[in-house]
């Protein structure tokens, strides 16, 4: 059987992937007992990861080939400006998060890493660089979020359901295929942009699994 760039570079990473969707912090997410500590932590730092991805679905709409390619990067943007946003806030109200926590908080090394994986992706203008770090942060969540679909989920509360959500369904998923089908089909014929592109893939799936890490301080 044939695989695509996007597959292949998908079970290259297979240790880091498989210890991200199967992590401590989603199996508690799913089941509802995740600590409020541990839940604020990862969210704080997380509404300062989105500001690098925010930056980097603008990149990937200015360097998109064309205008259906750039629609598509402009409606994301959108859902993330006004869905995603609500729920940082939502959540953040409920776990009683400082405001100097959601505007400037301390950065964990996990965060600054893969802040630094964004803005170089950024840097380069590369679309297929740019396409490789988003599809990793897209395709790792869905993955871990459809756990919800396969295995059930127990957990009720909004915090934990929300971001379940916000991850799964025909959207999110068509959205993440779209991503691949993306990749694929702007393999650079550059070996040296392609070298970037799997390098980027591959530092963006260590940072996942760095990320879940640090929710519990390690
Ligand atoms: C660290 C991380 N990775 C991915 C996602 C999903 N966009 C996220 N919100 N945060």
């Amino acid at each position: 059987m044939t695989h695509t760039w996007s597959q292949r570079l998908r079970h290259a990473t297979d240790r880091d992937w498989t210890a991200s969707t199967g992590h401590r912090f989603v199996d508690e997410l799913l089941a509802g007992t995740v600590d409020d500590d541990v839940l604020a932590h990862y969210l704080v730092q997380d509404y300062q990861f989105c500001d690098a991805f925010t930056a980097l679905l603008g990149q990937a709409c200015a360097s998109a080939p064309g205008l259906p390619s750039r629609l598509r990067f402009a409606r994301q943007l959108g859902m993330f400006a006004s869905d995603e946003d609500t729920y940082f806030v939502d959540s953040f109200d409920a776990l009683g998060v400082l405001e100097a926590d959601r505007v400037d908080p301390a950065l964990t090394a996990a965060t600054r890493s893969f802040d630094q994986v964004m803005r170089d992706a950024i840097e380069s203008r590369s679309y297929a660089q740019v396409l490789a770090v988003l599809l990793v942060a897209e395709w790792l969540y869905l993955d871990w979020a459809e756990r919800a679909d396969r295995e059930g989920m127990a957990a009720t509360r909004p915090e934990h359901v929300g971001w379940v959500d916000l991850h799964r369904g025909p959207d999110f998923r068509a959205w993440v295929e779209w991503l691949q089908a993306e990749l694929d089909a702007n393999e650079p014929a550059d070996p040296h942009d392609k070298d970037a592109a799997e390098r980027a893939f591959t530092r963006s799936v260590a940072c996942e699994r760095a990320f879940f890490d640090a929710a519990y301080g390690q």
